[in-house]
């Protein structure tokens, strides 16, 4: 039987806000300017806890949603930060928190970039502005910064299963309550997300999931799971749901405000109505629903959420809803840096750099282009990353060779794997974060097999803002310890061009590892030289040659500049000699040159790396002179490992983090001092 969304039948629900609602004008505004002054938000301002929107009638929550958004353009002026996943949730969050009981109820949030509306109505509103700052609220839901952040993320596809984790053991426990996970249709794509949804099924367990589905990711929206929810859309239908929770089949209203075209993606097949992997998989599903329209989302998840078993609700949204700049370009505003501070007339205008520095990730985008350019072997994979990891140009330039596999970082690397089977040279961008997902198929797929695959490791040590669940402090230590694995720092920017293409050039499993933002600002210098494996270099010697105290100062990538600054102080203070030495590789180590330091009679030795102590650099030198070093056993100076200490270091800016560590200068230089007093 057929019916319509709007009927009388489907609207008698019983909560106060959702009867008749659905026949509400929408307020709903678009902006077109970032406010720089708080915006009057007096219904917004009344919430301090959830429970305090039991109040309002439905009128108030539409209005509600204007204020709330307003209030997070105004906050991500002032702070930065993801932006158009959550102007895209502000409707769901709040019908959300209207008819759970959180936190009693569990919301859980998928990557959780779009939390800052749950923030704000669960008692964090006047702290929103110093989101992602040193000591303000986290960029992401994190448990010890709230209760009503049930499960701490940052990286994607999670929800599902943690969601069926808690619904498991509150059904253990005989406990009653509801737990919602939301998840986008990009972080659908993760493989972690059907693991779950299999088992879900499989345990018949009471778990709500909605499924924002925006045809966005960070780039759009791609492959056949983004297909298939094209398709629900194309077929024309809606699965809406009855008084007593069935689903009802019906044609789908019209949706105002949707980009048709975006979702229009290659049909194979006419969509048919039966076609729905989640219904297919034994989902109850309902949807697709406007994810705009309160009224409606109160209807739907009000039944949603009484019905047994595995549901999904399927919502369409917009990413960046609210703001025109941001819906005309969700990629650019995927996240954004906060509004400079505005000058007062009479200031100058700032000088213009003549040459501005590259980003690391635009230089391995160069490297790329250049050496697609020569060499037709060269294929390039990115789990969803394009921009991030500077690909844009590459992918316009060779669209054949360019491969976005999505959310998918495990099976990035194993296709990576069977690519290098194949005769091709396959290189895999990934953020060093997300690459500990993929360490199975690092270890399995390519590196027991020994297979030629490059792996461009971007975002690797501290990256500020994001915060710890970002942080690519382990990757050191977790592929130093893989035999065939070669690993490469660069101290530079040109320098990691150099190294890009000698790793890519050996035949085997290597790894170049390079921090977010920009370097010392070193131009390239083309054309792209191999470099020995293998080699360090000294990069200066600083002091006098009679000094009684001599330092080796063994620095690792992005430490080199900061070994240099170090060891000037150092040896000014404290009338030693110093070798600032850039290792350029962690596997293999330069051994030589540690066996020729020991030889020249150093008396202390220091390493250095943006990488936690435990297992990084540090560790694989101090392996090296305690197992291997044959002049280490007669000669033995003072060591100091100087790096990451055992705890997740917390957001803040780039220098704040790093002063945390004791790895800006200052800190650098006094744990010299300790080590050569
Ligand atoms: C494992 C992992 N890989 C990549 C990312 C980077 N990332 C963050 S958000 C995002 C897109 C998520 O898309 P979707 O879930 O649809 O959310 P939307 O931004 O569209 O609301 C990506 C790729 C991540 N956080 N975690
Ligand atoms: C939420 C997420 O994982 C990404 O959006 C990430 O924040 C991107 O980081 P970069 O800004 O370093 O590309
Ligand atoms: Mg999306």
């Amino acid at each position: 039987m057929q019916q319509s969304p709007y009927s009388p039948q489907s609207q008698s629900v019983s909560a106060s806000a959702t009867t008749s609602a659905v026949q509400l004008p929408s307020l709903q505004q678009t902006y077109t300017a970032i406010p720089r002054v708080r915006p009057q938000t007096p219904l917004l301002d009344s919430i301090d806890t959830p429970a305090d929107l039991n109040a309002f009638s439905s009128a108030q929550l539409i209005a509600l949603a204007d204020e709330l958004r307003l209030f997070l353009l105004y906050s991500a002026g002032q702070s930065g930060g993801h932006f158009g996943a959550n102007l895209g949730v502000v409707e769901l969050t709040i019908v959300l928190h209207y008819l759970l009981d959180a936190p009693h109820d569990q919301i859980v949030w998928d990557v959780g970039h779009q939390a800052y509306a749950h923030k704000v109505l669960t008692g964090r509103r006047d702290q929103l502005g110093s989101i992602r700052a040193k000591d303000g609220l986290t960029a992401f839901p994190e448990r010890a910064e709230s209760v009503y952040d049930t499960f701490g993320v940052g990286h994607s596809s999670t929800s599902i299963s943690a969601g069926l984790g808690m619904s498991l053991a509150l059904r253990y426990q005989g406990r009653p309550q509801t737990v919602a996970c939301i998840i986008g249709d990009g972080a659908m794509t993760g493989g972690m997300a059907f693991e779950a949804m299999n088992d879900a099924v499989q345990q018949d367990a009471d778990l709500l999931v909605i499924l924002n589905d925006n045809d966005m990711s960070i780039s759009c929206s791609i492959g056949g799971f983004s297909r298939h929810l094209a398709m629900l859309w194309e077929s024309g239908y809606q699965v809406d749901i009855s008084d007593s929770g069935q689903p009802i089949v019906c044609q789908r209203p019209d949706m105002q405000g949707f980009d048709r075209r975006k979702r229009h993606k290659e049909m194979r097949d006419v969509p048919q109505l039966e076609d729905n992997l989640f219904k297919a998989i034994g989902f109850t599903y309902f949807g697709p629903f406007d994810g705009h329209n309160i009224p409606e989302l109160l209807r739907v998840l009000l039944l949603a959420k009484q019905v047994k078993g595995p549901v999904l609700v399927h919502v369409y949204t917009t990413k960046g809803k609210g703001f025109a700049p941001a819906e005309l370009d969700p990629v650019g505003y995927h996240a954004i840096s906060k509004l400079p501070d505005e000058q007062p007339h009479d200031t100058p205008p700032a000088a213009k750099k003549s040459q501005p520095a590259l980003k690391y990730s635009q230089v391995f985008g160069q490297f790329l282009c250049d050496k697609a350019h020569e060499d037709d072997k060269l294929l390039a994979i990115t789990p969803a990353m394009e921009e991030g990891s500077g690909m844009t140009d590459f992918a316009r330039q060779f669209p054949e060779r360019f491969f976005d596999v999505a959310i998918a970082e495990q099976h990035a690397v194993t296709l990576a794997a069977g690519m290098a089977t194949q005769g091709v040279k396959p290189i895999v961008a990934i953020y060093s974060t997300f690459l500990q997902r993929g360490y199975d198929q690092l270890i399995h797929d390519v590196a027991l097999q020994d297979l030629d695959v490059t792996f461009a490791i971007d975002r690797a040590g501290l990256v500020g803002e994001d915060g710890a669940t970002h942080a690519g402090v382990f990757d050191f230590a977790f592929l130093r310890c893989v035999p065939n694995m070669l690993i490469a720092a660069p101290k530079d920017e040109n320098e990691c061009y150099h190294l890009l293409n000698t790793c890519y050039e050996y035949q085997g499993c290597t790894a170049v590892r390079y921090p977010r933002g920009v370097g010392t600002g070193a131009a390239i210098e083309r054309p792209a030289q191999t470099y020995d494996i293998g080699k360090a270099m000294i990069e200066s010697v600083v002091g006098r040659d009679d000094a009684p105290l001599k330092l080796a100062l063994l620095a690792f990538g992005s430490m080199v500049a900061a070994a240099y600054s170090a060891a000037q102080d150092i040896a000014q203070q404290l009338h030693c000699q110093v070798h600032v030495v850039n290792m350029r590789w962690v596997k293999p180590l330069d051994t030589v040159l540690l066996e020729e330091i020991l030889a020249d009679g150093i008396t202390h030795i220091a390493t250095l790396e943006e990488h936690m102590l435990m297992g990084g650099a540090g560790s694989a030198v101090n392996e090296y002179l305690l197992n291997e070093s044959a002049a280490f056993k007669h000669h033995r100076p003072a060591i100091c490992n100087i790096g990451i200490p055992d705890r997740f270091i917390a957001h803040g800016a780039p220098a704040e983090q790093m002063a945390d560590c004791g790895l800006d200068v200052a800190g650098v230089v006094s744990q010299l001092k300790q080590l050569l007093k």
